[in-house]
C-alpha cells in the first residue's frame, strides 16, 4: 500500500495467514502468497476457488501480509503497534491519540490467538500493555491510593466506578468481602491460563517489568499492592512472558506522571456487558447475568459517545493490569463448536487508558489516551460450526455485525479510492459503533471539551489457507483494502482459443491497475482474426461477468438459507424463551399472589383482633361510666335525704316546743282571760258526734308529720327531685289550714 492510501484509511488492514493444525488433513491450499516485490513484505493474496468450480480468481491487497511463520513478535512490531503505543502516550504533551487494534476473520482463524496469545506465547494485548508499563514505569504516579483515585475519578467521563487493582484482585480473591468471580465454570480458562512445563522454565528466564519506585502504599484500609502480588504468584508465574520485549520501550511525557485505568467489556447479542463486574446468578435458571450498559455521550464526554457505567481498575504495575486482565478473561463468554474447541461467542474490548497529567500539579485534571484492543467472534457457517439453539442464535447475531463491520471497511476502501462521500455506516449496531465513533474528529471544540484526535486503528484479518474457501473469500473481499478479479480460467468453448494465462483480468471497482489481457493463441485465419479476436475477447469478458455473477448469486442464495436457519433457530429459541418466561412470571405471580395474600390475611386478623379489644375496652368503659353514674346519684339523693330529714326532725322539733309551750300557756291562764283553745267555739272542730270535736293540733300536726315522711319516701323512691320535696313541705306547712 502507498503511504498516501495508507493514512486515508481509518484502519490499517493487515492479513496473518494461520500454519495449519498439527495433523491436520493435507487439502489444497485455498489462498496464495504474493512475492513481496519491492516491497519489504508480501501485501498480496490471490484466492484460487477449487478447481471443480468456475470462478473467478481474486486477488486481495493488505497493508501487509503476515505468512504462516510470523511469530507474535513481528506482528507486534511490524503492525507499528508501538507507535500506536507512543500517540497513546503523548510524549509531546497534549492528549495524545486514541487507537484501537482487532482481529477480523472467520472462526478458527487465529484471532484469540494473536491478540491474547497462547498457553505459551503473549499475545498482542500482553506485549502492548508490558511496552505501555515499561515506557511510563519511571514517570509512574506515586500511589493510586486516595486523593488520586479521587482527582482520576473527578475526571472520567464515562460515570463508572474506579478501584484501585489490588483492592479489585483482593475482592475477587474474596478477601474484601465482594461477590467472587467465578474463574472456570461455564466459561473456559483463557488460553494463556494453561500451564505447563515449557512455560514455566521460560516465565522463570523472563520476568515482567519491575514494580515502578515511586509507588507507595496507603495506610489503613487499603488493601496491600505487594501483599496482593505475593498472593497471586502462582497465576502470575503461570502466565506466558515470551517473546519478551524488555528491550523495547517508547518515548512519553516527562514532564508528566502516568497512571494506567484497565477496563474490559464484551458485546453479546448486540448488547455491551461489563467484564469486571462480578456477575449475579439469577435464582430461577442458575445461569450467570449481567446488566448490559449504555453507549451513549455523558455530561464530561458530550460530543463522544462512550460506555457509560463500567467498573474500571486503577493499575500501577503490568502485573496487576495482567492480573486485571484474566479477571475478565474469565467473564468472557467462550463455547466449544464444530470449528473450535473454544470459540469466542462475544466480541471482546480490553481497554487501557493511560491518563497523565503534569507532575507535581496536584490540582491539575487528568487527561489522556486509551488503547483498545478487540478480540471479534468469529464468522462461521452454521453447517459447519454444527451449532444449534442459542449458540446457533449467537452465531446468527455475530454474522450480522461482522456484515456491518464489513460494509463499513468497504466503504473506507471506497472513500479512499475516491469513489464515496465520506460516510461510514457506522450506526447499524454496537459493534461497529463502538469500532468507528472515534475515528472521525470531534465536533465539539472548548476549553472543557478540547477537540480530538481521529483514533488510529488497525485490523488483523486472520485466514486459513487450508480453510473454507467461501466463509473466507468472504471474509477477504470485504476487509481488503483493495481487490481486483481475474478472468476465470477459459470454459470450454473458449479454452482452446484464450491464453491459459491467468494474467487475464477485468477490471473491477477495486484500486488496483487494469492488467489488461493477455495474449491469445490464434486457431483462426488471419483474415478475419481481429474480428474473431475481438469476438472471443467479448465472449470471454462477458463469461467472466456471467461466471461471476452466478458466483455472487450462489452466495447469496447460501447466505439467504443460513439466514433462513439462524431465523428459524432464533424462532425457536424464542420460543422457548417465551414458554420459559411465562412459567416463570406465572411462578412469580403466583408467589406474589400467595405472599399478598398472607399479609392481607395476617393485617385483617390483627385488625379484627384491634376491633375487638376497642370493643372490649369501649364497653368496659361504658360500664365503669354507668357505675360511677349509679355511685354518684345515689350518694347525692342519699345527702338530699338526709338533708330533708334533719329538715323535717328539726321541724317536729320545733312544733313539739310550740306546743309544750301552748299547753302550758292553757294550763296557766286565768278565768278572766281568754278560754284555752279547745274550749274556744271558733276554735272547735266537728266532731264524729255532731257536736264540735276537740282541736288535735299536736295529732295533725303528727298526721303532717306522716304525710310528709311519706312523701320524702316517695320521693326517695319516684322521680321527684327533693327540692321539689321539700319546696312542697314548706308550702303545705304554709298553708292556713294545717296550722
Ligand atoms: N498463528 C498461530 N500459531 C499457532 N497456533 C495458532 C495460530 N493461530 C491459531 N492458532 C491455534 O488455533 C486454535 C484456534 O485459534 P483461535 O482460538 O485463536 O481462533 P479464533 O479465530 O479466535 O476462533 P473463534 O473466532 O472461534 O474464537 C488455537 O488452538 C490456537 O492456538
Amino acid at each position: 500500500m502507498d503511504p498516501a492510501s495508507r493514512s486515508q484509511n481509518l484502519f490499517q488492514v493487515y492479513l496473518r495467514l494461520r500454519p495449519p493444525y498439527p495433523g491436520a488433513p493435507q487439502t489444497e491450499r485455498i489462498l496464495d502468497v504474493e512475492p513481496a516485490g519491492d516491497n519489504l513484505h508480501p501485501s498480496h493474496i490471490t484466492l484460487n476457488p477449487p478447481p471443480d468450480r468456475r470462478r473467478a480468481i481474486e486477488r486481495f491487497g493488505f497493508t501487509q501480509v503476515f505468512e504462516e511463520d510470523a511469530g507474535q513478535l513481528d506482528v507486534f512490531h511490524d503492525t507499528d503497534t508501538s507507535s500506536l503505543i507512543e500517540g497513546v502516550l503523548a510524549p509531546q504533551g497534549g492528549d495524545g491519540t486514541d487507537a484501537v487494534v482487532a482481529t477480523l476473520g472467520v472462526t478458527g482463524s487465529g484471532k484469540t490467538h494473536t491478540i491474547l496469545g497462547s498457553r505459551n506465547q503473549r499475545g498482542l494485548t500482553q506485549l502492548a500493555v508490558d511496552v505501555v508499563f515499561r515506557s511510563i514505569s519511571d514517570n509512574m504516579v506515586e500511589s493510586a491510593q486516595s486523593p488520586t483515585l479521587d482527582s482520576l475519578q473527578a475526571c472520567d467521563a464515562s460515570e463508572s466506578t474506579l478501584i484501585t487493582a489490588p483492592y479489585f484482585l483482593d475482592g475477587m480473591n474474596g478477601d474484601a468481602g465482594q461477590t467472587t468471580y467465578r474463574g472456570s465454570g461455564s466459561r473456559s480458562t483463557t488460553p494463556m491460563m494453561v500451564r505447563t512445563q515449557s512455560t514455566l522454565s521460560s516465565a522463570k528466564t523472563s520476568t515482567p517489568s519491575k514494580v515502578p519506585r515511586r509507588i507507595q502504599q496507603m495506610p489503613g484500609s487499603f488493601p496491600d499492592q505487594r501483599r496482593t502480588l505475593r498472593r497471586n504468584s502462582t497465576l502470575l508465574n503461570s502466565l506466558p512472558y515470551s517473546p519478551d520485549v524488555s528491550d523495547f520501550v517508547v518515548p512519553c511525557d516527562t514532564a508528566a506522571e502516568y497512571v494506567v485505568i484497565v477496563s474490559m467489556y464484551e458485546v453479546h447479542n448486540d448488547r455491551i456487558y461489563d467484564l469486571l463486574t462480578p456477575s449475579s446468578q439469577s435464582g430461577s435458571n442458575k445461569d450467570y447475568r449481567r446488566r448490559p450498559l449504555l453507549f451513549k455521550p455523558t455530561e464530561l464526554s458530550p460530543d463522544r459517545k462512550v460506555v457509560a457505567g463500567l467498573r474500571k481498575v486503577v493499575c500501577t504495575d503490568v502485573r496487576e493490569a495482567l492480573l486485571v486482565l484474566e479477571a475478565g478473561l474469565q467473564e468472557r463468554r467462550v463455547a466449544g463448536t464444530g470449528s473450535n474447541s473454544v470459540s469466542s461467542r462475544s466480541h471482546g474490548f480490553f481497554c487501557f487508558e493511560v491518563k497523565k497529567r503534569t507532575f507535581g500539579w496536584k490540582n491539575n485534571s487528568w487527561s489522556g489516551s486509551k488503547l483498545t484492543i478487540v478480540d471479534l467472534a468469529g464468522s462461521e457457517r452454521a453447517r459447519d460450526a454444527k451449532t444449534q439453539g442459542a449458540t446457533l442464535v449467537e452465531a446468527g447475531k455475530i454474522n450480522e455485525s461482522l456484515m456491518y463491520l464489513g460494509q463499513c471497511l468497504q466503504s473506507q476502501s471506497e472513500i479512499s479510492a475516491g469513489r464515496q462521500a465520506n460516510v461510514v455506516p457506522y450506526r447499524q449496531c454496537k459493534l461497529t459503533e463502538i469500532l468507528f465513533s472515534n475515528s472521525f474528529p470531534s465536533t465539539a471544540g472548548s476549553y472543557s471539551h478540547p477537540r480530538r484526535n481521529p483514533q488510529r486503528g488497525i485490523m488483523i484479518v486472520t485466514a486459513d489457507p487450508l480453510g473454507d474457501f467461501n466463509a473466507t473469500s468472504q471474509i477477504l473481499r470485504y476487509s481488503a483494502l483493495a481487490r481486483d478479479v481475474t478472468v476465470p480460467r477459459a470454459p470450454s468453448f473458449t479454452g482452446n482459443m484464450l491464453a491459459p494465462s491467468p494474467t487475464n483480468s477485468t477490471h473491477h471497482n477495486r484500486p488496483f491497475g487494469n492488467a489488461g489481457f493477455g495474449s491469445m493463441r490464434s486457431h483462426v485465419s488471419p483474415f478475419n482474426a481481429t474480428d474473431e479476436r475481438v469476438t472471443m475477447e467479448i465472449a470471454a469478458l462477458e463469461i467472466a461477468r456471467m461466471s461471476e455473477e452466478i458466483e455472487q448469486l450462489r452466495q447469496e442464495s447460501e447466505m439467504q438459507s443460513e439466514a433462513r436457519i439462524v431465523a428459524e433457530a432464533h424462532l425457536l429459541s424464542m420460543e422457548d424463551r417465551m414458554i420459559d418466561m411465562e412459567a416463570a412470571v406465572r411462578e412469580e405471580c403466583a408467589l406474589e399472589f400467595e405472599q399478598r395474600l398472607a399479609t392481607e390475611l395476617a393485617r385483617f386478623k390483627a385488625s379484627m383482633q384491634i376491633e375487638k379489644e376497642r370493643h372490649e375496652e369501649h364497653w368496659d368503659r361504658k360500664v365503669d361510666i354507668l357505675e360511677r353514674g349509679l355511685d354518684t346519684g345515689f350518694e347525692e339523693d342519699f345527702d338530699k335525704e338526709n338533708v330533708l330529714v334533719e329538715n323535717l326532725t328539726q321541724e317536729v322539733e320545733r312544733l313539739r316546743r310550740e306546743n309544750i309551750i301552748l299547753k302550758r300557756e292553757l294550763a296557766n291562764r286565768s278565768p278572766s282571760k281568754r278560754k284555752p283553745l279547745e274550749e274556744r267555739e271558733d276554735f272547735a272542730m266537728p266532731g264524729n258526734n255532731g257536736g264540735p270535736s276537740k282541736p288535735d293540733s299536736v295529732s295533725s300536726i303528727s298526721r303532717k308529720f306522716e304525710r310528709i315522711k311519706i312523701s320524702a319516701d316517695g320521693a326517695r323512691n319516684g322521680p321527684s327531685s327533693p327540692k321539689k320535696v321539700r319546696r312542697l313541705v314548706a308550702r303545705r306547712w304554709d298553708d292556713p289550714d294545717d296550722v
